[in-house]
């Protein structure tokens, strides 16, 4: 399976086409809107969230419910364009008319500066369009779909915020996904510790009272996972350094932990690894997770368990010292608005791109031109696995 997105922040509409998704699987419009609201909510949004509506199209690979095997286009409406009719149009324009409205001050943290210097933009709104989280709407939508594949194998999946700046939440590894899942949807800030809930929208509060932002740690937990996928054998097969990698694409991600993570540097051996037991019934398994349920780039069966570190948005009310880049003067930025804290949202984010290399993973490893083939041969992979 694979995708790509495309969609600047404040034109028409963010699309996503998806090619190698199994044929006859069903597939609505609501299994994908149901990502988007949940990624579109979450305490500490800014104004962009009160003006968009986040609904799919799906305007190919699926007919009556379900799908193909055919590449599936999914889009989404900016409902905010029809404010930036006249900026973001595809009709030339001339330099005069532009000069007013050109962005000539790059933000600390975000990616005006370098993407202005490489693509050689002297205006970053050229940059800062598809430089923004809006792209994560795509993903997400992309992950809906990936996670409608797991859903029919009996995998889950659920993202949640683990930290908001000094706020951390208690570890709930004992519950279930189905838990965790309810518990989180009734989070403002999606969270599964409801007691330092008010803690974290609390420390939100006064970062933006401040006129600064905050960032924190989302977590995601994947359960139902057979061991074995994934591969040892080839770097890019680790499906560890695939989540890994997609982890940290997100916006403003900037580290991963899988299990304890960093955590395994200040343990000895014999209290970071999963000791291995065997039972008649269910095979192979272990007494702990520690290492977040990889071993060798492959699951190990166990839960995966995978954090991602979120640095605070780079847009400050109160700003921070940089230079023009026409009159190469210093300056302070003013700006009309922003996310002071984006946390809870991107959880829901990381939740679906984790789905999507599960899913791909999977997808990898068995016949999959139908659904139902798809899940005869992990059913048979099951069985041979507990039977090993
Ligand atoms: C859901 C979400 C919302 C975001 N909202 C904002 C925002 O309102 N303002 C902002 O400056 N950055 C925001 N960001 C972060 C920037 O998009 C990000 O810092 C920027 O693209 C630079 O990339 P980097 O931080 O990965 O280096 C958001 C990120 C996510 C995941
Ligand atoms: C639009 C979304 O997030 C945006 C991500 C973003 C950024 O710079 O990354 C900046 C803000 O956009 P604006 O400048 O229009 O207020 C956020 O609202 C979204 O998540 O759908």
């Amino acid at each position: 399976m694979r995708y790509l997105t495309a969609g600047e922040s404040h034109g028409k509409q963010v699309s996503t086409i998806i090619e190698g998704v199994p044929a006859k699987m069903e597939l609505v419009k609501d299994d994908i809107n149901h990502s988007l609201l949940r990624r579109q909510g979450g305490y500490g949004r800014g104004r962009r969230m009160k003006i968009e509506k986040d609904l799919v199209e799906i305007t190919s690979g699926v007919r009556h419910g379900y799908t193909l095997g055919s590449p599936i286009s999914l889009v989404i409406t900016n409902d905010d364009f029809k404010h930036w009719v006249d900026v973001m149009g595809e009709d030339p324009i001339d330099e005069d008319a532009n000069i007013r409205r050109k962005i000539t001050k790059p933000r600390p943290g975000h990616a005006d500066l370098n993407g202005a210097l490489k693509y050689d933009h002297r205006d970053m709104r050229n940059v800062l369009e598809r430089s923004s989280a809006r792209e994560t709407t795509a993903r997400v939508a992309a992950g809906a779909v990936a996670k409608k594949i797991l859903n029919e194998l009996g995998i889950k999946v659920i993202g949640y915020v683990k930290r908001i700046y000094q706020v951390e939440a208690e570890d709930h590894h004992h519950l279930s996904v189905e838990e965790k899942i309810e518990r989180s949807n009734q989070s403002p800030v999606r969270t599964l510790d409801s007691s330092k809930e008010q803690e974290m929208m609390d420390a939100i509060d006064q970062a933006k009272r401040d006129g600064d932002s905050i960032g924190g740690i989302a977590e995601v937990h994947v359960e139902g996972v057979p061991a074995g996928l994934g591969s040892h054998v080839h770097y890019d097969r680790k499906l560890d350094s695939r989540i890994a990698g997609s982890v940290v694409s997100i916006n403003a991600f900037k580290g991963v932990e899988f299990g304890v993570g960093f955590d395994a540097a200040k343990r000895r051996g014999s209290d970071v690894h999963d000791e291995i037991v065997h039972h008649q019934d269910q095979g192979f398994y272990r007494t702990s997770n520690r290492l977040g349920g990889f071993e060798g780039g492959m699951t190990t069966g166990m839960p995966i368990i995978v954090k991602g570190v979120m640095k605070p948005i780079p847009t400050l009310y109160k700003p921070l010292n940089s230079v023009d880049i026409d009159t190469k003067e210093p300056f302070q930025a003013s700006i009309e608005r922003s996310d002071s804290c984006a946390v809870p949202a991107a959880s829901v984010v990381m939740e679906h791109v984790v789905a999507w290399e599960v899913a791909n993973a999977l997808l990898e490893q068995f016949t999959s031109d139908t659904i139902d083939q798809l899940k005869s041969e992990v059913k048979r992979y099951r069985e041979r696995i507990q039977s090993f």
